[in-house]
């Protein structure tokens, strides 16, 4: 028997927001994309537009600036970057309904728990595996995976295996927080000596002590986890090192911030880890050093973006 498509509101259509919105409406679901003008008028006008194994696609769905777009949704899918995390939450509050489900479909370990702070409801963290960016207005382009790690929860199994269906491979895991550690850990190695330094990773890989720093902050990240009680893979820095020697042509999205002379996501990164670090008595001095770099960088950033 044929399920009823389900009503899901997408919070944040930029890339992973309209990658996974796209999948969902293709299948039929009842999709709204809440996001910034230009992105809401060219999906209005023409679908939007997804460029994914070798085909463009133009998928039919609704897109709002309003927050008042998640209204009677079963799912919320939250993809705003880590920065806007608390706004995008007082927006939609007013707007949810009871039982509506709410994921976290960001980077950094604590999105959900602030979501769910602002919220006064529980949040699910959800692990995104997915490389993804916006084109232009309405515009997305898969590079590669879409596949998410779903933190436990009462509708967590049931709302998976409909993503699944959609052909977003989901799989609910009690291991979610541990997932999203090793991504917090994988990005704080290398977003923002990426940035700093303006390479890839096939490039920055090979300098003379650089991998060494990397580790240097690799181990701090460790010692953080270890005092707040997560559980990490036995040889986290072999994880750290595959994932560069897997995409040696990738600059980090944090490098990709700067460029753009967007607000990177590094509070969230290496700043997460200092922060913690101080509040459990951790020393975290190469974070520290790589956290406030990047903030000097956004800041040269924003000043030649302003003129
Ligand atoms: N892109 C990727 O391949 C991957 C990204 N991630 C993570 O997923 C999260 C989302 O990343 P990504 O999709 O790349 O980011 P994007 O910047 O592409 O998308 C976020 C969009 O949400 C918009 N937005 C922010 N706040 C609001 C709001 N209150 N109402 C409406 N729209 C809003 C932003 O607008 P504006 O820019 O104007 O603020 C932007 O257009 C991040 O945490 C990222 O680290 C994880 C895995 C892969
Ligand atoms: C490319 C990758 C996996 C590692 O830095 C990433 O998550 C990012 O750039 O934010």
């Amino acid at each position: 028997m044929k399920m009823a498509a389900m009503k899901i509101a997408v919070m944040g259509a930029g890339a992973v927001g309209c990658y996974f919105g796209a999948l969902l409406a293709r299948a039929g679901h009842d999709v709204t994309l809440i996001g910034r003008l230009g992105h809401v008028e060219a999906i209005g006008h023409r679908g939007l537009l997804l460029d994914m194994g070798g085909r463009r696609h133009t998928v039919p769905v609704a897109a709002t600036e309003a927050p008042a777009g998640v209204a009677g949704a079963d799912l919320v899918l939250v993809c705003v970057k880590s920065n806007d995390t608390e706004e995008a939450g007082r927006q939609m509050a007013p707007h949810l309904a009871p039982e509506c489900a709410v994921w976290s479909l960001q980077n950094g370990v604590d999105n959900a728990e602030r979501l769910q702070a602002v919220l006064g409801r529980e949040v699910v963290p959800v692990v995104v595996y997915v490389a993804a960016e916006m084109a232009g207005p309405g515009h997305v382009r898969h590079h590669g995976r879409g596949d998410l790690v779903v933190g436990p929860s009462g509708a967590s199994e049931g709302l998976a295996a409909r993503l699944t269906e959609a052909g977003i491979p989901a799989r609910v895991s009690a291991d979610a927080l541990t997932a999203l550690w090793t991504k917090l850990i994988v990005n704080c190695a290398y977003n923002a000596v990426s940035a700093i330094t303006g390479q890839a990773y096939g490039e920055l890989l090979p300098v003379p002590g650089l991998q060494e720093v990397m580790q240097d902050a690799v181990q701090e990240c460790t010692a953080v986890a270890l005092r707040l009680g997560v559980p990490l893979p036995a040889d986290i820095w072999t994880t750290v090192l595959d994932v560069g020697v897997a995409m040696p042509g990738q600059r980090s999205s944090t490098a990709q911030d700067l460029a753009r002379g967007r607000r990177t996501e590094i509070d969230h990164l290496n700043g997460y880890i200092v922060r913690k670090g101080l509040e459990f008595g951790v020393p975290t001095p190469v974070n520290r050093a790589m956290h406030s770099l990047v903030r000097a960088l956004e800041t040269r950033s924003a000043a030649s973006a302003g003129g």
